[in-house]
């Protein structure tokens, strides 16, 4: 099973391998658990450990394979971010896909060695999502061959870029580009911030950290201002984009393929987000199994609370979802490989697909992962709530998915325009020309769902269904769109006032996709006991989610209500059928302890007496009275004795 998440035996154990491999080298391990540390504690221990990273990664891992470094990192730096992490997530891929080969000799090498150590600065003060907007002003003197970068107000400082605030000596900025007084709108340019020997900010850099945040306090993502700071025009990343010393602008072959480090991370997240959701369930179903309270039979003694019906459908589904959103991933990582192989041919024809896929999957993995892991935590309970479970940890870092990247209901509504032209196309007569992602868009719907119609209903009606809703939505979402639009209204207020219903047309788009991807993937397994595990977990899956939805599928009479009682009862069938694997289905993730960093997840199922340890670890149980007893709480309580004398 490990194979099927993992995409293949071979990183499957080569995972088992690198693990094997750490296990014996205590000092890339935690040196006490993270949550009894402070950030800066945090930081310190997390540099510590990217140096050995450095030093030692040759003997562990083959350093260009990604996903081997990935988890490397997963288990070693775990997940709240490091010093480097933007460098290696955001930093070099733009330098990959933006800078020019000269540009890649001089900077990209240097960047792979860690001589330099870099970040994504974009987000600003006043504005992250409307990159148009960006107060950052990059004016080109021509008399220097220079761009002049000026931070005219507050709201135009930098601020949120991870590692910026005290980690970083370089940065991609992106800038509005000026050029003889024309705005050429958001360019990357390669910035230097700090003294390579001293690490002191340079002439005319305001830098720092932005203070804690919810979770991932590894990372000091940072503000940054400019005061007519100069870098030389070759600083633009010019692979696509060129300046030439007149001040003349070279277009590139695609207008926004300035964005691509952001889908960079688009496509690469969904499978980090699948990831977190499986931590946290794994967490969470081993303490399921562990945790024995009340009973089922009054007569036989207390059961694990995984056999509780209600248990099963709080984890279950999401344990199908995290297997449906690694599949996804898989597909939009091969799916952006090939784009930018094909974009470095001068081919951008795929670029919009890629970016509305990724816009729709980004915004629905993150906000359903974060639903997933919070039930994983209120399914453990009381201790779930402890920082011991790790959970909380899990989500908080999880759920900054939601708005970094583009906001997710921001990112909807790019998917949202791909659909409405779509839609325009079936509404024109031209459905040939629909692309394969929405070719089901132009296709006719049965009058109703054979769903319980057939001896024993096949994926295809769940498919169908599944098509059938948001077929129905997105057309009559454009519809919503085009008839403000006869009415009068200017194409932005229309949109406006037709945004939810795009929206939910995005979602239901993007949910479809996931069925498939999983389908597709069930279709391909050869293993029989696999693809029957598989199958059973699809099947829980397509009955969840399209109870989940199925109101639009009511409304018009493509599902009766017989037809929903049969998808809830073959739900109830399938979390029961599920119940004797589920823990199997959890480990085949092959998270070692060291990676979860969890004490309800252990493997060993010792929670109890460990929960005990690590409570007894904690820095107030240093001593048996604390300094605010004896300062405060003491006085108060020998005032108060003394006032009742
Ligand atoms: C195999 C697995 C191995 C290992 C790895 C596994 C997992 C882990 C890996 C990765 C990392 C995971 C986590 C990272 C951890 C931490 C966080 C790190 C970083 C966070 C960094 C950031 O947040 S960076 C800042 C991000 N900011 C944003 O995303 C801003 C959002 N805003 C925008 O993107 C844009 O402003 C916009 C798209 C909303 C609008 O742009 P604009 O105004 O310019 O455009 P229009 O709306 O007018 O649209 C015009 C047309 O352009 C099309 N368009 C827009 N963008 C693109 C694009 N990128 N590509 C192609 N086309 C695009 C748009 O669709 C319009 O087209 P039309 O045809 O409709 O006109
Ligand atoms: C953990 C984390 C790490 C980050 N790392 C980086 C980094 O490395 N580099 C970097 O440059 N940035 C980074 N960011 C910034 C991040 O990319 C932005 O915060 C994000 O893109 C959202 O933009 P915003 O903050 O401007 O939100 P806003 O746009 O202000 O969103 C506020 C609300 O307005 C709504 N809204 C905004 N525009 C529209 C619209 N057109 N239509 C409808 N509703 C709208 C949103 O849906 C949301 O509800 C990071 C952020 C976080 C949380």
């Amino acid at each position: 099973m490990a194979a099927q998440i993992y995409s293949g035996e071979k990183y499957a154990s080569r995972r088992r391998e690198i693990s094997a491999n750490l296990a014996k080298r205590p000092e890339f391990h935690d040196s006490k658990p993270l949550p009894f540390m402070t950030r800066e504690e945090k930081i310190l221990e997390s540099s510590r450990k990217l140096t050995l990273i450095s030093k030692h990664m040759n003997e562990i891992i083959d350093p260009s394979d990604k996903r081997e470094l990935y988890h490397l990192n997963c288990e070693v730096l775990g997940i709240e971010g490091n010093p480097m992490a933007l460098h290696g997530d955001m930093f070099i891929p733009a330098l990959t896909a933006q800078a020019s080969d000269e540009q890649q000799e001089k900077w990209l090498s240097r960047a792979l060695r860690r001589e330099i150590i870099g970040t994504y600065a974009q987000t600003e003060l006043g504005h992250g999502t409307n990159l148009r907007k960006l107060e950052t002003i990059a004016t080109y003197d021509v008399d220097t061959q220079e761009f002049v970068l000026h931070t005219p107000q507050i709201t135009a400082l930098k601020w949120w870029p991870g590692n910026l605030g005290k980690s970083s000596n370089y940065a991609v900025v992106v800038a509005l580009m000026i050029i003889k007084g024309k705005n050429y709108g958001p360019q990357t340019f390669m910035v230097p911030l700090r003294d390579e020997k001293t690490h002191q900010p340079l002439k005319g850099i305001t830098i720092g950290d932005i203070g804690p945040k919810l979770a991932y306090n590894i990372v000091d993502n940072g503000f940054l201002g400019f005061d007519h700071y100069r870098i030389p025009r070759t600083n633009l990343l010019m692979r696509h984009t060129r300046v030439e010393p007149d001040g003349t602008f070279v277009k590139p072959p695609h207008a926004k393929i300035n964005y691509s480090a952001m889908v960079h991370v688009r496509s690469y997240m969904i499978t980090g987000q699948a990831i977190m959701l499986a931590y946290a369930l794994t967490i969470a179903t081993r303490y399921s199994s562990v945790r024995r309270q009340g009973q089922i039979d009054t007569t036989q003694p207390e059961v694990k609370v995984l056999e509780y019906q209600t248990q099963q459908h709080r984890l279950f589904p999401s344990i199908a979802r995290a297997y449906a959103f690694v599949f996804a991933g898989a597909e939009t990582v091969r799916l952006y490989e090939r784009v930018l192989q094909e974009v470095e041919t001068g081919n951008v024809s795929l670029m919009a697909d890629l970016h509305a896929l990724t816009s729709g999957l980004k915004s629905v993995v993150t906000h359903q992962t974060a639903q997933g892991i919070e039930q994983a935590r209120m399914a453990c309970g009381g201790h779930g709530y402890s920082q011991a479970s790790y959970i909380s940890e899990i989500f908080g870092v999880a759920v900054g998915g939601c708005t970094y990247e583009g906001e997710n209901l921001v990112m909807l509504q790019q998917l949202a325009r791909y659909l409405v032209k779509s839609a325009g196309l079936v509404q024109a007569g031209q459905s040939s020309k629909l692309g394969p992602l929405v070719a089901y868009l132009g296709a006719k719907s049965d009058s109703t769902s054979l769903i319980d119609r057939t001896p024993t209903p096949g994926f295809a009606e769940y498919v169908k269904t599944f098509q059938h809703i948001a077929r129905k939505q997105t057309l009559k979402a454009a519809q919503k769109l085009f008839g403000f639009m006869e009415k009068g209204d200017t194409r932005e207020v229309a949109w406006n006032k037709s945004t939810v219903e795009l929206n939910r047309a995005s979602r239901l788009h993007t949910r479809l996709y996931i069925v498939e991807a999983f389908v597709r993937r069930v279709e391909e397994v050869a293993d029989p006991r696999l693809k029957e595990v598989l199958t059973d977990l699809l099947r829980l899956h397509v009955n969840y989610e399209l109870l989940d939805v199925a109101a639009y599928a009511l409304e018009d009479g493509f599902l009766s209500s017989s037809q929903l009682d049969y998808i809830r009862e073959q739900l109830y069938f399938y979390l029961a059928k599920i119940r004797p694997n589920a823990v199997s289905l959890v480990d085949s993730w092959e998270f070692s302890d060291r990676e979860l960093r969890s004490v309800l997840g252990r493997r060993d199922g010792n929670v109890y007496e460990n929960l005990f340890a690590w409570a007894k670890a904690s820095p107030l149980n240093k001593t048996d009275v604390l300094p605010s007893v004896d300062k405060y709480l003491k006085p108060l309580m020998e005032s108060a004795r003394a006032s009742k004398l």
